[in-house]
């Protein structure tokens, strides 16, 4: 490594500390102003740990997808690996001989078999979405935030899947319960809280409010995941699910009983939060920009009529929904920063030195609101999506230059739930398009605009959420409700 050089980095590294008073609570802001003068490749020191931030497609495409092999790891982090999950969550998961057995699993209860064989399950789920948002817009003729009815959405998906079970209302103590535990262990694991891997003599001093605030929140994940998997053990009927699965293998002696809670804690943390914040994204981009909303009702009564819903079938004939979801996931995704890869060792690209045991950040934010690649990247402009024919998931295994975003990560830890995620973001936009008007409620901000999206004001944890807004949905059919129950038909 002697004659390659080392790459840029900012100004004002501080002994010790690095860059890590610069950097503050929204890490993707300095990210990618630094990007915009250091270049797509650089790195920062966040105490005594490297990262190495990467902000162009070709950058990410290179290293993290091309060079897999290396570029898949992630760092074993003390508080969210060890403490938070008991080294047992996927997401975490280093690069080794464990995730490798692990992987299979994963992909075989997520992929797209099982989103196939769950197409029933899926299409129930989001019909009763849109009744529940039917009665709610009854009931708050003003307006609603709404989070809470994409989250039970999002929720039933995962429990349905993994434990055959659904819980019909927000206001059910199921729903409650996951709400507060996920939000808090969620809230635990963002990236500005990891202060021991950036400064590892705190490892030895644990009694801080954090480290107990983690061990709660890993026992109550726990017990609450206990009790699912204790609900599937004592299910006389059998029935299949995730669980089960997974239980399947503890009788083969290739999971743990911790491999088995902790497998689940993975697909209710990715897949839940994930998912609801894209579609209260989406929502408020729509109340914001009345002009797409025209145009995709437009598209809507041209191919499906007033008389169905938008089923899957109809993808392939309703281009501008789906250029409307991977700008949602563009424009306002639900993570900035993906979740940080890393690399065990030395490496060179372009004549720079890359050294070991770096963490390798994939900016997301910093490539979708880079003009260069996506022209007034501040404007929430589904055309320009409208040449992308294939799923996200097809065009992020293919060259990095075709793909459409970057929402679901890079190379070999890309999203496995990714199929799924894409299903229900279509069974979601579509039919929030046809059978609502979504308007915007929100109190008037100092332009004198509503102030329904504003990409500056975010709840900034794993997953990014919108500030609270108020939209109303107004049903754009008499029969809509008909139609949803199936009696139209
Ligand atoms: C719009 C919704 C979603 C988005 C934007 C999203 C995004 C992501 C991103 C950025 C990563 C990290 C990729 C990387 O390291 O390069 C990831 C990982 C993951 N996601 Fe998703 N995700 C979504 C939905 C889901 C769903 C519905 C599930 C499961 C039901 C899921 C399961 C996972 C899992 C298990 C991983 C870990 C992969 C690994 O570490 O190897 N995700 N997701």
């Amino acid at each position: 490594t002697r004659d390659l050089k080392k790459l840029p980095s900012p100004p004002g590294s501080l002994f010790y500390f690095g860059h890590i008073f610069q950097i503050r609570d929204e890490p993707h802001k300095k990210f990618t102003e630094w990007a915009r003068s250091l270049g797509d490749i650089y790195s920062v020191q966040m105490g005594q740990q490297n990262w190495i931030i990467l902000t162009s497609d070709k950058v990410v495409g290179e290293l993290l997808q091309k060079r897999g092999a290396k570029y898949s790891t992630r760092v074993p982090s003390h508080y969210t690996f060890k403490i938070l999950t008991r080294g047992k969550s996927y997401v975490c998961n280093p690069y080794d001989e464990r995730y490798r057995k692990v992987n299979p699993i994963m992909h075989s209860v997520l992929g797209q078999r099982s989103v196939k064989e769950n197409s029933d399950l899926l299409d129930d789920e989001y019909r009763i979405l849109m009744q529940n948002l039917c009665q709610a817009s009854a009931k708050m003729n003003d307006g609603f935030y709404p989070k809470y009815f994409f989250q039970l959405t999002a929720l039933n998906v995962i429990t349905l899947l993994c434990l055959n079970k659904r819980t019909d209302s927000v206001d059910d103590p199921f729903y409650r319960e996951f709400k507060s535990l996920m939000g808090t262990h969620l809230e635990l694991a963002k990236v500005t809280n990891r202060l021991s891997e950036f400064f590892p003599i705190l490892k030895w001093f644990p009694n801080t409010k954090l480290h107990n605030a983690m061990i709660e929140s890993a026992d109550n994940i726990e017990a609450f995941l206990r009790k699912l998997v204790k609900e599937v053990i004592e299910d006389k009927e059998k029935k299949p699910c995730i669980i089960r699965e997974f239980l399947r293998k503890k009788d083969e002696g290739i999971l743990d009983d911790l491999d088995v809670i902790y497998l689940t804690d993975t697909i209710f943390a990715a897949g839940t939060d994930t998912v609801s914040a894209s579609l209260t994204w989406l929502t408020a981009a729509l109340a914001n920009n009345p002009h797409v909303q025209s145009k995709a009702h437009q598209e809507l009564d041209r191919v499906i009529g007033q008389s169905r819903i938008p089923e899957v079938s109809d993808e392939q004939t309703i281009p501008y929904i789906r250029a409307i979801i991977k700008e949602g996931q563009r424009y306002c995704g639900p993570l900035y920063l993906a979740i940080p890869h890393a690399i065990e060792e030395d490496d060179e690209y372009n004549g720079y030195h890359i050294p070991a045991n770096s963490v390798v950040v994939l900016n997301q934010y910093g490539i979708h609101m880079d003009e260069k690649r996506y022209e007034n990247p501040k404007e929430f402009k589904p055309e320009r999506f409208l040449g992308f024919t294939e799923s996200s998931a097809a065009l992020a295994n293919g060259n990095y230059e075709n793909r459409d975003h970057f929402g679901f990560g890079a190379g070999r830890r890309l999203c496995t739930g990714i199929h799924m995620a894409e299903r229900e973001l279509l069974l979601g936009v579509s039919r929030l398009l046809w059978c609502f008007k979504i308007e915007n409620a929100s109190p008037l901000g100092k332009d004198g605009k509503p102030i329904a999206i504003n990409l500056d004001k975010i709840r900034n944890g794993i997953t990014v959420w919108p500030e609270d807004y108020k939209v109303r949905f107004v049903k754009r059919h008499d029969n809509v409700e008909k139609v949803l129950s199936g009696q139209s038909q």
